[in-house]
């Protein structure tokens, strides 16, 4: 099944064709990543993906629904999370915390009354929560973690909390931009096994050619605004008008 299609997508700044008729699909539970050299569009297809730039010609669909017009807090809605570059995650909050924080956007059901009476199928939702913030840890690698504060953690920790935050409510499409950054090798070998360890989609901009060869089942390449190979990792590496366009 495909959760991701891009089909035909463009967008110009003036006479610069930042994406000229981007088209690829993302199959579901499959990790796909972006890659170019400078100035070849990733940025300008991940934000016209999360929903923040709105294609001039083109349509983005996820499981089906397209959602080309559609609002960053709809597509939230419709099950896609991102991260950002620079951490966001709540430094006040336990790590625990920060997850559970995710699942509260959904509420509990019930309202207020439920809160103040402490309503019986609250209380389930409640345990459910907590379940869910368990098994989102240990996908992470954070169990042993769960009740440090966020602000507290190295960088790569705080990548990882991030990670947990955009998974915990069971997101159809998951996008990463620049995952690795300000990580040191360690820390982005384990943030490559627990990408690789999920069974969620994902669509990922990065730089860093190791992280995107070990990570990804395939990989899109662009430059100059159109896509000049689309394939596996080995694929990828062997791929003649691949290496042209990064030797420049
Ligand atoms: N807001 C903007 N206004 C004008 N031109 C822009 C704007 N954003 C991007 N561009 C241009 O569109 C093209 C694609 O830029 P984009 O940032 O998407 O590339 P990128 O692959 O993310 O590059 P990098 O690897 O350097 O981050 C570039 O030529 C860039 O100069």
């Amino acid at each position: 099944m495909t959760m991701l299609a891009v089909e035909g997508v463009s967008v110009a700044f003036g006479g610069v064709r930042a994406l000229d008729q981007v088209s690829f699909e993302v199959a579901a539970g499959q990790v796909c990543g972006v890659i170019g050299p400078n100035g070849a569009g990733k940025t300008t297809l991940f934000d016209v993906v999360s929903g923040l730039r709105r294609p001039s010609a083109g349509r983005v669909s996820v499981a089906g629904r397209d959602l080309t017009g559609v609002s960053p807090v709809k597509r939230a809605r419709a099950g896609l999370r991102r991260t950002f570059q620079r951490t966001q995650v709540f430094g006040r909050l336990t790590v625990a915390d920060n997850v559970l924080a995710a699942l509260d956007w959904h509420g509990g059901g019930g309202g207020l009354a439920a809160d103040l009476v402490g309503w019986p199928g609250r209380r389930r939702h409640e345990g459910e929560r907590r379940e869910r913030v368990t098994e989102v840890l240990r996908l992470c690698g954070l169990d042993g973690l769960r009740d440090a504060y966020a602000a507290a953690l190295p960088v790569g920790q705080r990548r990882l909390v991030e990670l947990a935050r955009a998974l915990a409510d069971w997101p159809a499409l998951l996008l990463l931009d620049e995952p690795t950054s300000g990580l040191d090798a360690g820390q982005t070998a384990h943030l490559g096994e627990v990408v690789r360890s999920l069974d969620t989609t994902v669509l990922l901009v990065e730089h860093d050619m190791g992280f995107v060869m070990d990570t990804c089942d395939r990989i899109v390449v662009l430059d100059l605004g159109k896509v000049i190979a689309t394939g596996t990792p080995a694929e990828i590496s062997e791929n003649p008008v691949v290496r042209a366009a990064y030797l420049g």
